[in-house]
């Protein structure tokens, strides 16, 4: 393997990199599309004169803007929420009781029923620090169940059983066309709704968000916290929904619990999958199909609406798994032809950037990792049984024993996967043995697993660079490398991905769970000098791996666990001759190592 000569960066795409903010060209597409769509439908009314239509794609817009949200949370932060018209309807409310009983102005009230529209979606979603996906959901349809009833119970306050007329002065006066403020900036927020979610795609929080959601593990393994991530694609959809739900107060002058129904939740979160979650124009085919055509223009049918949502969704579903977009998505979009020599570029790559600042200055005789008496037990099964470790900076220590003696627990301990029962786990002599995961990988600690964690709905290149690509990559690999899916890469070129992204977070210790399953022999070779690199550079490397010639041939230090404890450690050559060896891996012949 050579390394290639760094250039100096010639991508004319570093600026919006770093700004976190390069739009694919396939999403402004879809933004450009979407709107388009919106200005047509929505002006299309006003040149025709037809003030049904006018007042119905007005309602149009705002539920369209606040699908377009929910599929923010839905398609990039993977959380399910059944309940977004409670929030919706807590933002309108607050602002219409504050307009009509507190007798605020028009804008104070349209402040304080955003404000309490966003901190009601929140809180509501506190629990996103600590569960996710349906769990959440069925938090989400209590409330959007217990609001109406609420908004009911108490009718003396909400005027609930009668409704409550608001007047929003200033949002009726005429411009164009006849259309009054309130028309005009339902329109905006629908289009502007496009434009932020194709930007919250394309930003470091975007991609952050994907992370947490396809792997939460991989995501604290990266320094990330997917529970606050969750909560903050929680958060920024409780905003979208409550400026729509403020907005909806001018757009009808009237609010009543029967506005905002369990049946509206379920219309967002049914628009969001119908029209494709993830893609960004998907939302407004959704509602357009689930909410204009049953109830606009077969208006007689309205009692029937939430059979109507379920047949569309259903028929929908059948037909397109991923939704409408997600369908046309897949028949016309290519994944990109992939380089052959991917493998070796990349292993080039990540160790040309990783040699521009070897961890020389980590190196000392104090172990980079010390695991001291580490115990678990699962049921009766003692995974971790007094396991002791000691892995040294510029070192590969491989680890190896029969399935199930506990390598992979001993791992998920020191990254803080699990909580030990006993025992220590010290970095550079610091003891991180309560520390989070995510805290663990702050402080040096990188890992990769088992089944490497790719997250498909990115580009190669967003994969290997979740916050900043490096400044010399040269143009054309950062093109080719951006154009190529992440679908189509081999297992082995997963592998390198994975470890290549680890390998950006700079970690003075770098935990691998067999990296050279399923690898080719060539890959493996480039697996193994890679890791003696790093391990030259400095790195702590922690290697647990079936392939013993792999291990034979790069390690420093091998240890062998059995029953979870750590049997032996020696140099590879020492450890060749032990009997013991044989008997636990299962009579490896000394040709093997
Ligand atoms: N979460 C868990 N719940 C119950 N038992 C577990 C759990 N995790 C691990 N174990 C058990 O602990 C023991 C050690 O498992 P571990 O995966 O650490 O072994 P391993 O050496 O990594 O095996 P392999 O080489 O097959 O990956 C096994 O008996 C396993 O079934």
């Amino acid at each position: 393997m050579t390394t290639t000569a760094r250039e100096p960066s010639t991508a004319p795409h570093d600026r919006s990199w770093r700004l976190g903010v390069r739009i694919r060209h396939e999403h402004r597409t879809e933004v450009t599309a979407g709107i388009v769509i919106v200005l047509v439908t929505s002006l299309l009314p006003f040149a025709l004169g037809s003030v049904y239509w006018q007042q119905a794609m007005l309602l149009v817009d705002l539920y369209v803007a606040a699908a377009v949200f929910l599929n923010i949370l839905r398609g990039e932060g993977g959380q399910i929420h059944f309940g977004l018209a409670a929030v919706f309807g807590a933002a309108a409310y607050t602002e219409g009781m504050a307009a009509t009983i507190c007798g605020l102005n028009f804008w104070l009230s349209l402040a304080i029923g955003v404000v309490i529209g966003f901190v009601f979606g929140t809180v509501t979603a506190l629990p996103a620090l600590r569960v996710q996906s349906y769990y959440l959901g069925f938090i989400t349809l209590a409330v959007a169940v217990v609001l109406p009833a609420m908004l009911l119970n108490y009718n003396d306050f909400t005027h609930a059983a009668s409704g409550i007329p608001v007047v929003s002065p200033g949002m009726y006066t005429t411009t164009v066309w006849g259309m009054n403020w309130v028309d005009i900036v339902a329109i905006i927020l629908a289009a502007l709704s496009f434009v932020i979610h194709a930007v919250v795609r394309a930003s470091r929080f975007g991609r952050h968000l994907k992370v947490a959601a396809d792997s939460p593990e991989a995501a604290a393994s990266l320094g990330m916290r997917p529970g606050v991530l969750r909560l903050a694609a929680f958060g920024l959809a409780s905003l979208g929904a409550s400026l729509c739900g403020a907005l909806y107060v001018p757009a009808t002058g009237f609010i009543s619990p029967g506005a905002f129904p369990f049946t509206l939740s379920i219309l967002f979160y049914f628009a969001v999958i119908v029209g494709g979650a993830g893609s960004i124009v998907g939302p407004l085919l959704g509602i357009y199909l689930l909410y204009l055509v049953p109830n606009v223009v077969f208006s007689g049918l309205a009692q029937y609406r939430l059979l109507i949502y379920g047949c569309i969704a259903f028929i929908v579903m059948l037909i397109f798994p991923d939704g409408i977009i997600g369908f046309l998505r897949s028949r016309f979009a290519s994944a990109g032809t992939i380089d052959p020599d991917l493998g070796e570029r990349l292993s080039e790559a990540m160790l040309s950037h990783h040699a521009d600042a070897p961890l020389e200055s980590r190196r000392s005789d104090e172990p980079a990792l010390t695991v001291t008496d580490a115990a678990r037990q699962f049921g009766n099964v003692h995974a971790l049984d007094g396991a002791s470790l000691e892995i040294h900076a510029g070192t590969v220590h491989g680890l190896v024993g029969a399935n199930g003696s506990g390598k992979t627990t001993l791992l998920n301990a020191i990254s803080g996967f699990i909580t030990l029962d006993r025992g220590s786990v010290h970095v550079t002599g610091q003891d991180i043995t309560t520390l989070s995961a995510t805290r663990r990988a702050r402080n040096g600690l990188g890992r990769t697993f088992q089944a490497p964690r790719v997250f498909e709905d990115m580009s190669l290149q967003e994969n290997l660079h979740l916050d900043t690509p490096p400044d010399h990559q040269d143009l054309d690999t950062w093109q080719r490398w951006d154009q190529t899916s992440a679908q189509a890469l081999t297992h082995g070129q997963r592998r390198l991905t994975e470890l290549y992204r680890v390998l950006t977070r700079r970690p003075s210790v770098l935990l691998l769970d067999e990296p050279a399953a399923g690898l080719s022999a060539s890959e493996r070779d480039e697996l193994g000098q890679v890791l003696t690199r790093l391990a030259q550079d400095g790195v702590a490397v922690l290697l647990v791996e079936h392939d013993l010639t792999l291990v034979w041939n790069i390690a420093h230090t091998v240890s062998v666990m059995e029953l979870g404890k750590v049997v032996r450690t020696g140099t590879p050559s020492a450890l060749a001759d032990d009997p013991v060896i044989d008997s636990l891996l299962g009579g490896v012949s000394n040709a093997q190592r």
